[in-house]
């Protein structure tokens, strides 16, 4: 007689992967782009599928504190890791994607048995009765709720709702890029200046523009950080806290001579490589910038400073699960030390530009006033015109995070070009 088969229905495997990834993210153990990245270049799902995975590890994210609320009244005791992130996905799918409740039941009921994420029965018995429940549409910490509306003011519903609509996918194009992404079945929606929102149909890693070195993904708020240099063409220019180099990039390929320092050595392998698939060259420096750095000054410099993200939850929401008021401090802190040593590298007369991807006082317009008080060599200047909403603040401007623009602060700082006897050799 043969056995009966007892192995469970398959689930979609993108829910699967979405619940790995979240997991992952809500340990701590790693952020949510690259996580689902990975997943997804391993599984390799066919793109409806990685479609749906993406959509429910960020809609989980985003509507986190809502489906918490929702979920807590239902659950008394303690409920393994796991079990909580099947019972977050499934219950964004039911509240936010209205799927029907048996196909989400089915669906993660088989999924907790047949990749053993816990007692099924608790999955099928929550998942059926979870309903919404009355909870603040910002979906934010309330402190951190209160840092967006002090500085956004009546704009700061528009800008927590926009910040949990998906982030659209910006790229910067050469003229060829534009083409060959039409070519390829995709869509330019919109043009902002030297970048444009794409519609792709498929990954952007594989599309030909990217491939050939056509295209570089950026959000046009960090595009403005390289915009408040002013023009660099055959200048030398500071990339300081150049990370994986998506400035760098855009910075070489306004011709500028770019030295890339980072504290994270692997760092350069990646930006190098990005550089390379470009058809672009920098030279890479690994330092500690809250220790001063030995190299020649140059006219242009820029601190793209390490920061709390707190500008950017629209790509990154895990952010608003895992940051707090002290996190942000510390983070004031670090930039505080590192904007002297930046400074320190500004020739005479040169520039100096200091951004964030913040929107948290603390890190932008109180890091460089307090550095002002101390540096009375250094002048805020006027940004050039951008062409995405800003708010003046302080020495500088935030960028309004609204309309897939991230929240970042930048300032721009003129070093007081010597004058003749200061700059005289007296030997
Ligand atoms: C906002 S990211 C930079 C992004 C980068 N400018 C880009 O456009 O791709 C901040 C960077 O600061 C680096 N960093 C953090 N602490 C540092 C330190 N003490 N010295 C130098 N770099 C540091 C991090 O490794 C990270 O790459």
């Amino acid at each position: 007689m043969s056995r009966p088969d007892r192995r469970p229905d398959p689930s979609n495997p993108a829910r699967e992967v979405a619940v790995r990834v979240l997991y992952r993210v809500l340990e701590g153990e790693a952020f949510a782009a690259p996580a689902l990245d990975r997943a997804l270049r391993e599984v390799r799902l066919p793109a409806r599928d990685a479609g749906l995975a993406t959509h429910i590890v960020y809609g989980t994210l985003r509507h986190y504190p809502s489906l918490m609320a929702a979920l807590s009244p239902l659950l008394t005791g303690e409920t393994q890791r796991k079990t909580w992130a099947v019972l977050l996905a499934g219950t964004f799918e039911k509240l936010f994607l209205h799927t029907p409740t048996h196909a989400v039941v089915n669906e993660y009921v088989n999924l907790t048995r047949s990749a053993r994420l816990g007692p099924s029965g608790l999955v099928n018995a929550v998942l059926r009765r979870v309903e919404a429940v009355s909870a603040p549409a910002h979906e934010l910490p309330e402190w951190l709720a209160n840092v967006y509306a002090e500085l956004f003011g009546q704009q700061a519903a528009q800008v927590s709702a926009s910040l949990l609509q998906p982030q659209p996918l910006w790229l910067s194009l050469s003229e060829q890029g534009a083409q060959l992404i039409e070519q390829n079945g995709g869509k330019l929606l919109r043009a902002l200046d030297e970048v444009d929102e794409v519609e792709l149909p498929g990954s952007l890693r594989e599309s030909p523009a990217f491939v050939q070195g056509h295209a570089q993904p950026i959000n046009p708020a960090s595009l403005a950080c390289v915009h408040a240099l002013g023009n660099v063409a055959g200048q030398r220019v500071l990339d300081l806290a150049g990370g994986v180099g998506v400035k760098a990039a855009m910075l070489a390929a306004r011709g500028a001579h770019v030295t890339s320092v980072d504290v994270v050595a692997r760092k350069h392998e990646a930006a190098r490589q990005n550089l390379q698939r470009l058809g672009l060259k920098a030279e890479f420096i690994t330092h500690d910038l809250t220790q001063p750095l030995d190299v020649p000054k140059s006219d242009f410099v820029l601190l793209d400073a390490p920061c709390t993200g707190s500008g950017t939850l629209r790509s990154h929401p895990e952010i608003k699960l895992r940051l707090n008021p002290e996190g942000v401090e510390e983070l004031a802190a670090l930039q505080g030390q590192m904007l002297p040593n930046a400074a320190a590298l500004v020739e005479p007369g040169g520039v100096l530009v200091y951004s964030v991807c913040s929107v948290t006082p603390q890190e932008g317009p109180e890091v460089v006033q307090q550095f002002l008080n101390s540096h009375p060599d250094f002048t805020p200047e006027d940004l050039p015109e951008l062409d995405i909403p800003v708010l003046r603040e302080g020495p500088g401007i935030f960028t309004v995070p609204l309309d897939g623009v991230d929240g970042f602060y930048i300032a721009r700082l003129r070093k007081r070009a010597e004058s003749k006897e200061e700059g005289m050799d007296h030997n």
